[in-house]
């Protein structure tokens, strides 16, 4: 088993009190892990060692901070496999999804934010004869990058990228459920050759290590992905010292499929935006809007293909679908789906636990589920289930589509099945949500705002996005004679 530390000042260290929490491999129930129980000490330590570190990396040139970062991200593209590996384990998700899709967008986010910095100017405003107006943007100081347990170096690497080649400084929490390549990365960070301090990690709980650093005085701006409760928590906890805060939230996802849609490319969509990661992406669609003249024939094709989705040991390359994050969370998926048959629902596919055979039979497996004939009101149609669970509801107009798409707290990410130009155009335009995507799901450009509205979060990262929001804008007014 291993024992995960703490990496301050560029060293490994177990929490200060001694404490110490099992981390879980949720394909086998196993204990696969230590790490650190960290309370504020161990907060405060990181966060010293952030501030010590800052004047010189902040100081040093663009250049300089662009070549460490690709340095990284070429570690972890030389040590791919055995960083996916530990996804795996860590996650349940499957290794070729943890190789194919997380260890590929870890090493593009840096090279990714390492390059856009050579491509970033900022604003002059020329007042003639008067003077001359530039805008430094200046980075903020230690910042914390608080990530989720469902991409975990996927999002960490995200923050990360744009946070250190503006200037700052970091303490990082990966989530207590998947500390694993998070603490990978801090080894690599040092054979990358980031000065001790500019990157530091702290593992523990969310209430007592997370709650710890985003109340911390000295941390100058706050990057949280992960649940909306969670993030209106921490929106509290900042107010008061008014730093910077940006929160990419959950998200209750429509896809509206119209009657003119291609049926082969919409399943083969709809079965990737419904069921990757286990429908642990907060982008997933979890809400099938289907016009009810294809209704039928759809959910028809649609139950097929689900119900071919391998679930089973993460490690065999053939299986598409591995455990959820958590026992737990396993029993909170299941407790939905007993809601939409108390609802009246009926479930086409799944609907319950699975447990393969072999070393994977106390992992906490759920079939791919596909619910229909809920009522509007059902929370099923509502609430963020994170799982691999999705409603399906008719519509028999795109105004109606519409409204039912808007119809939810969250305002994410949308999908739109269509062959008609003018109608995706139109519908996107009314879509309440940060993204929408038309004829396909998760194509991502590095270069994009990504974020949600509503309850689905507050700001944007992504390209400049998230470089203006690692700075401070200062406007230098310079007299002109
Ligand atoms: N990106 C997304 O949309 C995600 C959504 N979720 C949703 O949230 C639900 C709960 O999952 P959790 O693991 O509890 O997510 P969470 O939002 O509580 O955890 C995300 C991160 O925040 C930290 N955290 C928790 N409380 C904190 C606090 N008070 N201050 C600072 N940091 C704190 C956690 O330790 C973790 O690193 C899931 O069932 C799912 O619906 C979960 C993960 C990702
Ligand atoms: O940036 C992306 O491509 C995906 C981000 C996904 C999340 O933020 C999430 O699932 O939490």
């Amino acid at each position: 088993m291993r024992t995960v530390g703490n990496f301050i000042a560029g060293r490994t260290q177990p929490a200060l009190e001694g404490g110490s929490l099992e981390n879980l491999n949720p394909a086998t129930g196993e204990c696969i892990a230590r790490i650190p129980d960290s309370g504020p000490a161990d907060v405060d330590q990181a966060v010293a060692a952030a501030r010590e570190a800052f004047p010189d990396w902040s100081a040093r040139p663009v250049a300089d901070r662009m070549e460490r970062l690709e340095r990284l991200a070429g570690l972890i593209q030389a040590n791919a496999e055995e960083l996916a590996a530990l996804e795996s384990e860590d996650t349940g998700k499957p290794r070729r999804l943890a190789r194919e899709i997380d260890m590929q967008r870890a090493e593009a986010n840096l090279r990714f934010f390492a390059r856009a910095m050579s491509q970033w100017s900022s604003a002059g405003h020329d007042m003639g004869p008067t003077g001359f107006n530039y805008t430094r943007r200046e980075p903020l100081g230690p910042v914390a990058l608080i990530t989720p347990w469902n991409l975990p170096l996927y999002l960490l690497t995200w923050k990360l990228g744009p946070a250190l080649v503006t200037g700052n400084t970091v303490v990082a929490k990966p989530s207590e459920l998947t500390p694993l390549t998070a603490d990978a990365l801090a080894r690599l960070a040092n054979e990358a050759g980031l000065p001790a301090g500019v990157f530091n990690l702290v593992h523990g709980l969310g209430a007592r290590c997370g709650q710890a650093l985003v109340d911390h005085p000295d941390i100058k701006a706050v990057s949280f992905t992960g649940g909306t409760v969670t993030g209106r928590r921490i929106a509290q906890s900042t107010a008061p010292r008014l730093i910077k805060l940006s929160l990419e939230l959950g998200g209750k996802n429509p896809a509206l499929v119209f009657d003119d849609a291609d049926l082969d490319r919409t399943v083969a969509g709809l079965l990737r935006a419904g069921f990757t990661n286990q429908g642990q992406v907060c982008l997933c669609s979890s809400r099938f809007l289907i016009h009810e003249s294809i209704y039928e024939p759809l959910v028809e094709r649609l139950v097929e293909a689900v119900k071919g989705l391998k679930v089973g040991d993460p490690e065999d390359e053939d299986n598409t679908q591995g455990a959820l994050i958590s026992a737990a969370h396993r029993d909170k998926v299941l407790g939905y789906i007993d809601q939409a048959r108390q609802d009246g629902g009926r479930i086409l596919c799944g609907g319950e636990a699975t447990r393969p055979t072999g070393r994977c039979q106390d992992g906490a497996f759920v079939l791919p589920t596909l619910i229909a004939d809920l009522p509007p009101e059902s929370r099923l149609h509502r609430e963020e289930i994170f799982g691999p669970v999705v409603t399906l509801q008719r519509f028999s107009s795109e105004e109606e589509a519409i409204a039912l798409a808007n119809d939810v707290d969250y305002g994410l990410a949308a999908t739109v099945w269509t062959e008609g130009l003018s109608r995706a155009h139109r519908v996107a335009g009314r879509l309440q949500s940060g993204i929408v995507w038309v004829n396909n799901w998760l194509v991502r450009d590095l270069r994009t705002p990504f974020g949600g509205v509503k309850a689905s979060g507050l700001g944007r990262e992504g390209g400049h996005w998230s470089l203006e929001f690692f700075t401070e804008p200062k406007n230098v007014f310079i007299n002109g004679d």
